[in-house]
């Protein structure tokens, strides 16, 4: 499904109007303590699109997510999603309404099998219940379709061979695949993916973003927070930037990672840096860590090497997860 037309429908920047929004969010704040954590005024998500939202640690980008679709509430604001006020509606009807999210550290049921996973699936999100969901005497005829349903999502993914392992056996990137399949099984229309790169093996890297690519041509919009540029510049047709809680930029990839403005959210600095090439960033770095009066290589060095190691460590940390299967944090 390739529409060439423009995104927006005006002028390209913070809260610009889209031609076809799926998702409208107004004045939605969410204050923790003193912290504004989200101050978003207006956003609109395009339908049929790929939007990145992305913004240095700390920018609202997770309280964003968690305020849209119920597992958080907001001070003020309202927000709707196919025209239909979500304000006030619990995370599971919001699902059922075809709005649906995975997680930073995926919710994968470790003690479960994976097509238990993906069953459970079907129910968690739709409101039934657990025991229904896993004792399928009781739980009737459907049963046949939602298996027939999570066989087909598994080999679609590659999971089949792992049907009835358990969760937990899996590696830290299979268990973000399996997130994301059984966030499918409500046959969504818009999937909201936080951070699907990070503690993914590199060789699982490439299937992630063909995954990703697939929901759009299978007719999903997607939108997803992540810090790895490359993988932002290589699949986002449009860019959502927050820093402190706000939307400072929005635009096209290409126009968005090259704005001064958001290089600065980024590095704190103004710099001639695209953030979509990483070696421009390594770059920089090693010529910040050349100068006298640069904080970077210091404690101090805060967004630039936050940027810079987030690949790094999401990988490391992917190699850990993928060696530890059992590591509890991903469970
Ligand atoms: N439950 C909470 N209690 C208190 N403060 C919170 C809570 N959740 C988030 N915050 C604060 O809200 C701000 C935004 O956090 P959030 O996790 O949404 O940022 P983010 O952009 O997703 O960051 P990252 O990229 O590191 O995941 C931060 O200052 C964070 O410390």
């Amino acid at each position: 499904m390739t529409d060439a037309r423009p995104i927006a429908a005006d002028e390209p920047g913070p809260g610009c109007r889209k031609r076809d929004p799926i998702l409208v969010a107004k004045n939605v704040t969410r204050l923790f303590g003193g912290v504004n954590a989200v101050d978003v005024e207006y956003l609109e998500i395009p339908r049929h699109q790929i939007t990145a939202l992305i913004g240095p640690n700390g920018a609202g980008k997770t309280t964003l997510f968690n305020l849209l679709t119920g597992f958080d509430i907001p001070q003020t604001g309202e927000w709707s999603f196919e025209g239909h006020s979500l304000a006030g509606v619990a995370s599971y009807k919001v699902a059922r309404m075809g709005m649906v999210r995975t997680f930073q550290l995926t919710k994968v049921m470790g003690k479960l099998t994976v097509i238990e996973n993906m069953r459970l699936g079907a129910t968690e999100q739709s409101g039934e219940n657990l025991f229904k969901a896993l004792f399928k005497k009781i739980w009737g005829p459907r049963e046949q379709e939602i298996t027939e349903q999570a066989e087909d999502l598994l080999v679609k993914f590659k999971l089949d061979a792992k049907r009835d392992d358990y969760a937990a056996s899996l590696s830290g990137g299979q268990r973000k695949l399996l997130e994301m399949a059984r966030a499918l099984m409500v046959r969504p229309k818009l999937v909201m993916l936080d951070e699907p790169m990070a503690g993914v093996n590199p060789a699982l890297t490439q299937s992630l973003l063909e995954h990703v690519k697939n929901l759009k041509a299978e007719g999903m919009t997607v939108l997803f927070v992540e810090h790895d540029m490359h993988m932002v510049r290589h699949i986002a047709d449009w860019v959502v930037v927050m820093a402190e809680g706000r939307i400072v930029a929005e635009g096209p990839p290409g126009v968005v990672m090259k704005d001064p403005a958001v290089i600065d959210a980024y590095l704190g600095a103004h710099h001639d840096v695209d953030l979509g090439d990483a070696e421009g960033v390594e770059a920089l770095a090693e010529e910040l860590a050349q100068d006298a009066e640069s904080v970077v290589g210091t404690d101090d060095e805060g967004v630039l090497r936050s940027h810079i190691s987030e690949h790094d460590s999401s990988r490391d940390e992917s190699r850990e997860a993928d060696q530890d299967p059992n590591r509890k944090d991903q469970a």
